[in-house]
C-alpha cells in the first residue's frame, strides 16, 4: 500500500478549477518536491493533504485513512513564514514537541526521560547553530534563525509525513545549505515521507527523489482560469541521475511566449 495515495483530485474555488485530476502514489520514505508555476496550487495540495481544505472531487489517503483534521505527530508542517511559539525560549520551542511526541497522554515529562529530551534538544540546537541562543526569545532571532527553529521544531516530532511550503525560501544561501543537510540526514535516519513545494529547480533536484511538476495540460487563451493545473511530469530519481535533468520551462503548453528581444 502507498504512503500517500491520491486519487482523481480536483480542487475548484468557487468556479474556479485551481487542481484538476490529479492522481498518485508516493511510497513510503520518499521525498517529493513540488514544483510549478505560481499560483498553479502547490499549496492548495499541501493544505488538502493536511485536511485545512477538502478535495472538491476524488480522494487522498495517508496509510489508508483520509487526512487527520487534528494535527498530530502523524504529520509535521514548516510554512514559509516561521511559526514558532514567541512567549517560549529557543530551547523550550524545541522541547514542546519533543515532550508532546514523548508523552502524548501524560503531558510533560520528568525525571531521566526529560533530561534526555533536554540533552536532544541541546545536540539539536548545537546543529543548527543557535546553541547560544538557547535561553533567548524567538524575537530575538534573526529571519533565518526562528526559520531553523521552526524546521527543527516539525522535525523534532519526527512526524509520518513531513509537508514543507518554501520552508527555505528566507534563509541565506549559506544557512540554506546546511538546512539541506540537516534536513537530508533526518530523512535519511527516520525514514518519512516528504513534500516540499519549492520554486527552486535546483534544489528540488538536489534534495528531493522525486519531482512532481504541476502545471496546466490545457490553456485557454481567452480565459486563464478556465482549467486546472495536474502533475504534467513527474520525474523518479536514481542516486544515478541526481543531476538536474532537463526540464522545460513552466509555463501553459500553448501559452503566447516573450516576444524576443
Ligand atoms: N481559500 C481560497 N479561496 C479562493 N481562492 C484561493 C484560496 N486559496 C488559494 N486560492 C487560489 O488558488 C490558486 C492556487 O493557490 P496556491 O496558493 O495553492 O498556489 P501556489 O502554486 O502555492 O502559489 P505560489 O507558488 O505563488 O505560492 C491561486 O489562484 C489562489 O488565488
Amino acid at each position: 500500500m502507498s504512503a500517500v495515495s491520491v486519487r482523481r483530485v480536483f480542487k475548484t474555488y468557487g468556479h474556479t478549477p485551481i487542481l484538476e485530476n490529479v492522481d498518485l502514489d508516493i511510497d513510503e520514505g520518499q521525498f517529493c518536491a513540488i514544483v510549478g508555476a505560481s499560483g498553479c496550487g502547490k499549496s492548495t495540495f499541501l493544505r488538502m493533504l493536511l485536511a485545512q481544505e477538502m478535495p472538491s472531487a476524488g480522494e487522498i489517503r495517508i496509510d489508508g485513512q483520509p487526512p487527520a483534521r487534528e494535527p498530530g505527530p502523524d504529520r509535521g508542517v514548516v510554512f514559509q513564514r516561521y511559526s514558532v511559539f514567541p512567549h517560549l525560549s529557543v530551547r523550550r520551542n524545541l522541547l514542546l514537541p519533543m515532550e508532546f511526541g514523548g508523552s502524548r497522554l501524560l503531558g510533560r515529562l520528568f525525571g531521566p526521560r526529560r533530561q534526555e529530551l533536554e540533552r536532544e534538544a541541546d545536540r539539536v540546537l548545537e546543529r543548527i547553530g543557535l546553541a547560544h541562543m538557547a535561553d533567548a526569545w524567538p524575537s530575538q532571532l534573526s529571519g533565518g534563525m526562528q526559520q531553523r527553529l521552526a524546521i527543527a521544531q516539525a522535525l523534532a516530532l519526527k512526524p509520518k509525513v513531513l509537508l514543507l511550503d518554501e520552508p527555505f525560501g528566507a534563509l541565506d544561501p549559506g544557512t540554506r545549505k546546511s538546512m539541506h543537510e540537516f534536513l537530508l540526514d533526518l530523512w535519511r535516519e527516520t525514514g518519512m515521507t516528504i513534500f516540499m513545494v519549492s520554486h527552486d529547480l535546483s534544489e528540488a533536484f538536489t534534495l528531493a527523489n522525486r519531482v512532481l511538476v504541476f502545471d496546466k495540460r490545457r490553456w485557454d487563451p481567452h480565459d486563464p482560469t478556465a482549467f486546472g493545473a495536474t502533475v504534467t511530469y513527474d520525474f523518479k530519481l536514481t542516486e544515478k541521475d541526481w543531476e538536474k535533468p532537463d526540464v522545460p520551462a513552466f509555463g501553459p503548453p500553448d501559452a503566447p511566449q516573450p516576444a524576443a528581444g
